[in-house]
């Protein structure tokens, strides 16, 4: 497998944003490049007592997350994980279009989330991943890979890619492109990119290193301003042709439980010119909702393509 290094964009951060009323609110991502604090080697410098703390759960995990792989980085820098991949056997990614291509028209497909219910709860997701695409018809299966809240980890996109033959997608929090080498290393066939953490231009710039790593790009947005600066994007042009999927989740920012109030106004409002565009639209629901044909069917109508259903946590059909 071939590697591209360079990943050129065509057009700045104000050219994004030009014309457009409301500016997307970002998370604060922390970095090590504002003088917050450096890492050399396994030893942590900064000044004591001058970090803030985080204002909600999503930036309290940017933030653990980008100390994570500071570290990881450490150890694998990127061209050691661009040799890896090359050198190792994933194959071809399996293909999100094709999904959408085949359905029924009417009704949104159904994809499932797998989630641990517990740091220990290592065995049960080639089991759970099987009853979800065999007895539900999931037509993917989205892993939650995320570690520090969510107990997720890598080898279980490796784990649930062997034993269903759907796309499986990576949702995690991307902050640096390194962790795309990992996922497309451990079998991932898609990652969801988090407009609210990586803001407008980083979304566009990792979507096209998702994209060059042969992944498809499903952008995450949870609100009006996010969903118009991407259709806006796409629209113009300025996005490379990465703007392909979007995932709608309004999230409650410290339980990062995903809501349905305003979903069928919000797909009223964008579908038809996400459709215009070629756009795909996914929606999260909450646990709470069990993704029934009449809610497939509802939400198909008002313009959803597919439907993400977060209930994921035993092995029972539904
Ligand atoms: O919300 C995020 O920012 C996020 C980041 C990385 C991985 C997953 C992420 N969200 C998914 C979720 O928040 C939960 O999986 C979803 O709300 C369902 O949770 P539950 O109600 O516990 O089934």
């Amino acid at each position: 497998m071939q590697l591209a290094w360079v990943l050129p964009l065509t057009c700045s951060q104000e050219e994004y944003s030009q014309g457009k009323k409301e500016k997307i609110e970002q998370v604060r991502r922390r970095s090590i490049r504002n003088g917050r604090q450096v890492y050399a080697e396994n030893v942590l410098w900064g000044v004591e007592g001058l970090e803030e703390e985080p204002r909600n759960l999503l930036e309290e995990l940017v933030w653990a997350k980008e100390r994570e792989i500071e570290v990881r980085r450490q150890r694998m820098p990127l061209a050691l994980m661009k040799s890896r991949l090359e050198k190792s056997d994933v194959g071809p990614t399996r293909n999100l279009d094709a999904i959408f291509s085949e359905r029924a028209s009417g009704e949104s497909a159904l994809f499932f989330r797998y989630q641990r219910c517990s740091p220990e709860d290592t065995e049960s997701a080639p089991t759970l991943a099987a009853v979800a695409a065999e007895k539900n018809d999931a037509k993917a299966i989205v892993v939650n890979a995320e570690s520090r809240h969510f107990y997720g980890n890598y080898e279980d996109i490796r784990r649930v890619h062997e034993t269903v033959a759907c796309p499986v997608i990576c949702h995690d929090i991307f902050v640096y492109p390194w962790q795309l080498y990992d996922a497309r290393f451990h079998r991932a066939d898609a990652c969801v990119l988090i407009t609210k953490v990586l803001g407008l231009k980083d979304t566009i710039y990792f979507a096209k290193a998702t994209s060059l790593l042969g992944m498809a790009p499903i952008i995450e947005v949870h609100d009006v301003p996010e969903i118009e600066s991407l259709l806006d994007a796409k629209q113009r042009q300025r996005d490379d042709g990465q703007v392909r999927f979007l995932l709608f989740a309004k999230r409650d920012l410290n339980s990062l439980v995903p809501s349905l109030d305003d979903t069928t106004a919000l797909l009223s409002r964008f579908a038809q010119d996400a459709k215009h565009l070629g756009i795909r639209l996914m929606i999260e629901l909450p646990r709470e909702r069990a993704p029934n044909a009449a809610l497939l069917q509802e939400l198909g109508e008002h313009g959803a393509d597919a439907v993400l259903a977060s209930a994921m946590r035993d092995d029972r059909p539904l």
